[in-house]
């Protein structure tokens, strides 16, 4: 197994009383290694924050998080280093997450930078590495030295797909990554993640709100609602026979049910 999250359980602002608000309630789930887990839910419903917990950016009221096996809040920070160089992250907004003073080279080269404990590697090597990973994102060489502005939404999106690919992950979060782009553009960057999926062996972790992104990109789907897992399973078995009130209601307000019509059709 490549995560594994048992009983997880965040409490924020807990007084003495025992008073806080529950963002999680017991969550527990697996995502298998290779496979594209989905976790659906609406806005404040504990997506971000399980994240973060995942992350380690946020600690556990209770529960464990394993990561390949490892306990990821027992971690000394020097193995949390190396897991997190393992577990890369892709956000939702490509105009916020790409520093607008930098160039797309720097940008690509920070976590191999970061990371360089990990993967050691000279100047020279690192802008070989930039290179070839704009080309497996779609780009070209000629990017390298422009800035963030100088793209479109998607191209940007590449741009960070490009850097959490730079210190090769094997576990990718995908954080709403499509959820700022127009649709077309949208079926586009998914595409790319399920060739770069196929090319790499990559696991995917995809929170979304929307069922029908989930629908194209996941094998298995979680759903949450005020922090808490109602359902969860095989995305065909939920999408087609949901048996929570609250799955129902959101594959009721989906727009366009039948993959068929998907604008997101996989083009092979
Ligand atoms: N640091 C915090 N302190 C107190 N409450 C918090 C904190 N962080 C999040 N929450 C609360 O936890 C709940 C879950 O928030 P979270 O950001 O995880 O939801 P989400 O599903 O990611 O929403 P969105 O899709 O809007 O990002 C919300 O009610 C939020 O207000």
């Amino acid at each position: 197994m490549s995560l594994e999250i048992k009983n997880v359980t965040k409490i924020f602002g807990t007084s003495r009383k025992g008073e806080g608000f529950t963002a999680l309630d017991d969550v527990s789930l697996s995502v298998k290694k290779g496979s594209s887990f989905g976790l659906v839910g609406e806005s404040g419903s504990g997506k971000t924050t399980l994240t973060k917990c995942i992350l380690r950016l946020e600690s556990l009221t209770s529960g464990t998080i394993r990561f390949e096996g490892k306990d990821i809040h027992a971690l000394s920070k020097a193995e949390m280093r190396r897991v997190r160089a393992r577990l890369q992250i892709v956000f939702q907004d490509p105009y916020a997450s790409l520093n607008p003073r930098i160039t797309i080279h720097d940008i690509i080269s920070e976590p191999l930078i970061i990371h360089r404990e990990t993967v050691p590697m000279s100047s020279r090597q690192r802008t070989e590495r930039v290179e070839e990973l704009l080309l497996q994102v779609g780009l070209s060489r000629e990017h390298l030295f422009r800035y963030p502005h100088e793209f479109s939404g998607g191209q940007r999106q590449r741009i960070g797909i490009a850097r959490a690919l730079a210190v090769k992950p094997e576990f990718l979060i995908l954080d709403e990554p499509t959820s700022a782009l127009d649709v077309s553009v949208q079926a586009e960057v998914l595409n790319l993640l399920h060739r770069l999926q196929d090319e790499l062996g990559l696991t995917y972790f995809f929170i979304s709100h929307d069922l029908g992104v989930i629908r194209y990109v996941c094998d298995e789907v979680a759903v949450i609602y005020r922090g808490k897992l109602v359902e969860q399973g095989p995305v065909d078995d939920i999408f087609d026979h949901p048996k929570d009130d609250y799955t129902r209601m959101l594959l009721n307000a989906m727009p366009d049910p039948d993959p068929d019509l998907s604008p997101f059709r996989r083009v092979e």
